[in-house]
């Protein structure tokens, strides 16, 4: 099957089993919103997707080819950001995401950086430090990845927090226009998606003891 595919995976930390057996399918023009409460394993379940971490049993492929080969085309079609920003505080946000782009092989201007930071709204404070911007504008120089690379597959953990209305708004936006131009998206959220990021699915994880 192409797409992300996950197949009878089982997840263990510190001897709880967070999930066994689970079987997940992302296809383009999906958005799955993946549900559960604090530590029900939903930052495992992405970082198994995206080929970060290796499960205990099952597998994950990306149009039949294991995603943890890191030549794989999952990496070359994919965005993984993480619940943290992971920017480096001491950089100005164009420094960061000139960095993030050639780790990613994205050819891009510095104008072309400033026009995004302009979209997801942080102009004007390109050359600072990124220690020195609030949280919800550190998210947003994050998520801005999501403009400047042309990948088809999104894996998203917590991409709302910190943002606010208008951001969640231009978020949820981005979403639905990404999986109608034939992106598909995983996101986790403790906030529900409102009808502004279009058809999605629910795929839910309990937490387990
Ligand atoms: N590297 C690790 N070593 C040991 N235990 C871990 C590790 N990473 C996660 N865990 C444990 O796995 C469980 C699931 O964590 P995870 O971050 O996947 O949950 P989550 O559903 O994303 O939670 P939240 O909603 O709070 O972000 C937690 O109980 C956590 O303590």
């Amino acid at each position: 099957m192409t797409g992300l595919v996950a197949t009878s995976l089982t997840c263990i930390k510190r001897d709880r089993v967070l999930f066994e057996n689970l079987n997940l399918q992302l296809q383009t023009g999906e958005l799955m919103y993946l549900r559960g409460p604090n530590g029900a394993g939903k930052t495992s379940l992405l970082r198994l997707l995206t080929g970060l971490s290796m499960p205990e049993a099952g597998e994950v492929t990306f149009n039949h080819a294991p995603v943890q080969h890191s030549e794989s085309q999952f990496y070359r079609q994919s965005i993984y950001l993480g619940h943290k920003s992971g920017l480096s505080s001491a950089l100005s946000a164009l420094d960061n995401l000139t960095y993030w782009c050639a780790q990613h092989q994205v050819t891009v201007t510095e104008s072309q950086i400033v026009n995004v930071l302009d979209v997801v709204g942080v102009t004007g404070l390109e050359d600072i430090p990124v220690a020195m911007l609030s949280a919800g504008q550190q998210r947003r120089v994050a998520l801005a990845r999501l403009w400047l690379k042309p990948a088809r597959f999104w894996v998203l953990d917590e991409p709302f927090t910190a943002l606010d209305t208008a951001g969640v708004a231009l978020l949820e936006t981005t979403f639905k226009k990404h999986v109608d131009e034939g992106g598909a998206i995983i996101t986790t959220s403790h906030q529900p998606l409102s009808a502004r990021a279009g058809t999605h699915r629910y795929f839910d994880l309990e937490y387990r003891f």
